[in-house]
């Protein structure tokens, strides 16, 4: 039976009722009769999932950067760092306000610092494999620095957040930023960043060409999670639940998606497999809970790879 992509929208509209969506991401969009809307499936996140190699070390698995907390927002960096530590990067890197470097050594002993003093010096960040700029991070004059300098370092970043906030008001940093980059807004940072929407449909019309226009891959993030990727490819997530709507999920989620591309996959592979595992851990904690909060989900992260792996035989 056919599935439509209105069952996924929050909203009602009368095109997104006639829009079929295709099981899983097999069929090329270039394929007759395919569709540009497409249903993540557990066949397509093993063919994904790259197995941990014997005799492997962390070189393996890349280096994240993570610049983000402020402050009163240091917490964000901290799930952030969290969400890369646990989807398996091989080293991680946080840059927080030098306030925050105990409370970072306290909780995160794994994850390295750097001095924010240090951001300026471009060819000192040509050593990560990924780097996630935005979570907590304001959006005060060293924040929009912070984005000038990663311009013109022309490498893919992971934008989510406050660096959402400021790119919406920089165009010119927007557009300039390099292609496969990631961007991981909610429905309220999506509407800031391109333009107010009547509804959800004509939201992903404008992800559509958005993504292609940026050659990047938009996460449109909500209860079902829309990866939109360079080709304007609309592909859904549908693991995740109610009881994750608590502040600082999207923060671990985008510590997700760059351990992801830390460890070699591309933007929208990594996408992919953030979304899914997120979401899925969510609904693992969910059995027999009412809500769950960010720093268990990050902690749920290994375990629920792990026994995917395990299942699908990956
Ligand atoms: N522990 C921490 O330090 C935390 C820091 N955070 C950071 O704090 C900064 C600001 O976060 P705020 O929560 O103030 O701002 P947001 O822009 O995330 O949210 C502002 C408001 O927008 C609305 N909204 C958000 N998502 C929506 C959705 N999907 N549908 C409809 N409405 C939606 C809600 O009413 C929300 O209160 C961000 O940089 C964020 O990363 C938050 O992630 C929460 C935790
Ligand atoms: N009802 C829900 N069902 C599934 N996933 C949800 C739900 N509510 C929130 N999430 C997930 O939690 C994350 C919230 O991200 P975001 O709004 O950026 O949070 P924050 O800014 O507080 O970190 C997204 O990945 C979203 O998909």
């Amino acid at each position: 039976m056919a599935v439509f992509l209105s069952t996924f929208l929050p909203d009602s509209d009368a095109s997104s009722k006639l829009q079929v969506v295709d099981e899983g991401l097999g069929k090329l969009s270039s394929e007759e009769e395919s569709s540009p809307y497409k249903l993540i499936g557990d066949r397509d996140i093993k063919a994904i999932l790259k197995p941990r190699r014997p005799f492997s070390h962390k070189g393996n698995y890349g280096h994240a950067l993570i610049i983000a907390g402020d402050m009163k927002t240091m917490g964000a960096a901290l799930l952030c760092a969290s969400g890369c530590l646990h989807a398996g990067a091989g080293l991680t890197t946080a840059t927080v306000p030098e306030s925050g470097l105990t409370a970072l050594n306290s909780a995160l002993p794994e994850v390295m610092y750097l001095d924010r003093k240090h951001l300026v010096k471009i060819k000192s960040l040509k050593k990560y494999d990924a780097i996630a700029v935005g979570p907590g991070l304001g959006k005060q004059l060293e924040a929009v620095c912070i984005l000038e300098e990663l311009m013109v370092l022309k490498q893919a970043v992971i934008a989510d957040a406050d660096a959402l906030n400021i790119l919406s008001k920089r165009e010119d940093l927007l557009f300039h930023l390099a292609k496969d980059s990631i961007f991981t807004p909610h429905l309220k940072e999506f509407d800031i960043l391109f333009g107010k929407h009547k509804n959800w449909w004509e939201r992903l019309q404008t992800g559509r060409t958005m993504a292609k226009k940026l050659g990047s891959v938009i996460v449109l993030k909500n209860q079902y999670t829309f990866i939109i990727d360079q080709q304007g490819d609309v592909l859904i997530n549908s693991t995740g639940n109610p009881a994750m709507a608590q502040g600082g999920m999207g923060d671990v989620l985008t510590g997700m998606i760059a351990a992801y591309v830390a460890q070699g996959y591309s933007a929208k592979a990594a996408a992919i497999l953030g979304c899914y595992f997120h979401g899925k851990a969510g609904d693992e904690l969910a059995t027999g809970r009412y809500n769950i909060t960010a720093s268990e989900l990050a902690a749920q992260v290994p375990v629920t790879v792990k026994t995917f792996q395990d299942k699908s035989g990956s």
